[in-house]
């Protein structure tokens, strides 16, 4: 019998990993709403939010927005749609996401696994800064992007290995093509049998 709650995919791995690329083809192919927290947050800041400027200033920083503000973004974006099964695309990334997401949603979702888009840091600092040449972005250049790099080191990496722990994490190489990557994707989400 099911609980009635949504299922829920994590999504991690460096920055420039090709998290945002596979969650719209997960999104396209299994029929999941992707949510994207640094969209969300960047959306939250565009809006005049009062937290704004601490929003930006995280982001160009490379530093972890406060749990709380995230989770509550992304809790909204959950209710105002209407699928019952979610990617979130670079959630939780340190210790204090982790917590403040186990005591706002944890007893309120379904966490099937962690899917970890794993690739060398020079592939992905390459594929940012060619990103950086028309994305707009204000952290897609070098100062930011090495600053992103060492708190994706010292703050995600343990988390993923917190997941690790409880067998939750699904690792994908992700360094090969697009399509190549999503064949992976494919692949293991039929293992788990998701259709
Ligand atoms: N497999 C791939 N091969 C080559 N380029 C890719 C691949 N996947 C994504 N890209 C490109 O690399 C850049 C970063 O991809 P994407 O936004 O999906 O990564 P991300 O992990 O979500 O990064 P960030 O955390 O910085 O948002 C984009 O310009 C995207 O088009
Ligand atoms: N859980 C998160 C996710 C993101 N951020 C901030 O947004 C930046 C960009 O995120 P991407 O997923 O698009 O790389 C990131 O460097 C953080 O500053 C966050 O604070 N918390």
């Amino acid at each position: 019998m099911g609980d009635n709650k949504p299922s829920l995919i994590f999504v991690l791995g460096s920055p420039g990993s090709g998290k945002g690329t596979q969650c719209q083809k997960i999104k396209q192919h299994f029929g999941f709403e992707a949510l994207s927290a640094g969209d969300l947050l960047v959306q939250e800041r565009q809006s005049g939010s009062k937290d704004g400027d601490l929003i930006e200033h995280c982001i160009v920083e490379g530093k972890i927005v406060p749990s709380e503000i995230t989770v509550r973004l992304i809790d909204n974006a959950m209710k105002k749609s209407s699928s019952q099964k979610f990617v979130v695309d670079g959630y939780p990334r340190n210790e204090d996401n982790l917590t403040g997401w186990e005591r706002l949603m944890g007893s309120k979702v379904n966490l099937k696994f962690v899917l970890f888009f794993e690739c060398p840091q020079e592939v992905c600092l390459n594929r940012i800064l060619k990103r950086g040449e028309n994305s707009g972005r204000s952290d897609d250049n070098k100062t930011s992007l090495v600053k992103r790099f060492e708190t994706y080191k010292v703050s995600t990496k343990p988390i993923i290995e917190h997941y690790r722990k409880q067998n939750l994490v699904k690792t994908i190489d992700g360094d090969a093509d697009p399509e190549e990557v999503f064949e992976r994707v494919k692949e293991l989400f039929e293992k788990e049998g998701i259709s």
